[in-house]
């Protein structure tokens, strides 16, 4: 059985008139990549820094690692809110030592942390002249201080060269097989589909949909299929199990339909079987793309 590691109850918070959070209600479940996507301005910010205590809700709460006391719980979490402000003339080790002494750690960790984000090679090395990938994983370190079981991050990647995001990415998936949770802000679907396992999407404040990245991006699939006699083709698709819509393209179709219920097997015996003979059956996921731009548009 899954546990619960963030539970998220009703969540609401306005800036003035602006409504910023509307109601969001998920859960986390232990181990898993939790990825909060959505447009910039859609509310991420705001709910991860309710998370944090960093700002408070209107109405709503929150439940941290089955405690009661946020306060308890927070020690075994680790945040990265946004690129920390670490000291550009001193070293990675010298700046990790900073922020252990802040966290109550001791400085024992630094160099498995270090290890764990592949800096300790450049443990002397001054801030000021790391990469920008490199900067951000020792962020990810600075977080990773304390051993969390939870870590909250505020758009990882953002700003980085591909480099830079395949390591985060990598490191990223590396902490939820070492047990560890991840609750992490994207506006890039393609990044949440690449590295999370589940995924709350927010528009507008609101929540629009969570669940399993399987479940909430793919609950549709689209075929393309091809026949000399569209018309007809198209008047028989509908009959199929499953059946959602139908796009008509250049020259074929492209049924969006529940493959859970139907088969391709299946389609082109129904198909045959009322008349239609196919010269083209494909399965053609929708692009996540389009998915996204479906869900929040
Ligand atoms: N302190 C604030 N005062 C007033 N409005 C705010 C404040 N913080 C955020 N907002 C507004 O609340 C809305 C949600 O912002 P938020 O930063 O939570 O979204 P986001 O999804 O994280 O976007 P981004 O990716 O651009 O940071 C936006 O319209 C933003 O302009």
């Amino acid at each position: 059985m899954s546990t619960t590691v963030l539970s998220i109850q009703h969540l609401s918070k306005s800036y003035g008139a602006l409504q910023a959070l509307s109601d969001v209600s998920f859960e986390v479940p232990k181990g898993s990549i939790y990825g909060v996507l959505g447009p910039n301005g859609s509310g991420k910010t705001t709910m991860l820094g309710i998370i944090t205590d960093v700002l408070r809700p209107d109405s709503g709460q929150y439940t941290l690692l089955n405690s009661p006391d946020h306060e308890q719980a927070r020690k075994k979490t680790g945040t990265l809110l946004e690129t920390p402000n670490f000291y550009p003339y001193l070293s990675a080790y010298k700046n990790l030592e900073i922020s252990a002494l802040i966290k109550g750690v001791s400085t024992m960790e630094i160099d498995p942390v270090l290890e764990r984000v592949g800096l300790l090679a450049r443990k002397n090395s001054k801030f000021s002249t790391f990469s920008l990938g490199m900067k951000q994983r020792l962020a990810i370190g600075a977080a990773l201080l304390g051993n969390p079981e939870l870590l909250i991050l505020d758009e990882p990647t953002n700003g980085l060269d591909p480099n830079g995001i395949a390591e985060i990415r990598n490191l990223i998936k590396g902490l939820a097989v070492e047990g560890r949770t991840v609750v992490m802000a994207s506006h890039l679907l393609d990044e949440v589909e690449k590295v999370c396992t589940h995924v709350a999407i927010i528009k507008n404040g609101k929540l629009l949909t969570s669940g399993s990245v399987g479940e909430v991006l793919a609950s549709e699939d689209v075929i393309a299929l091809r026949s000399v006699d569209l018309k007809k083709l198209s008047d028989i698709l509908p009959g199929i199990a499953g059946f959602s819509k139908l796009e008509w393209q250049n020259e074929q179709i492209l049924l969006h339909a529940d493959l859970g219920r139907s088969s391709l097997e299946a389609i082109n015996q129904y198909c045959f079987e009322n008349g239609v003979i196919l010269t083209h059956l494909a399965l053609q996921r929708a692009s996540l793309e389009a998915r996204f731009l479906e869900i929040t548009h």
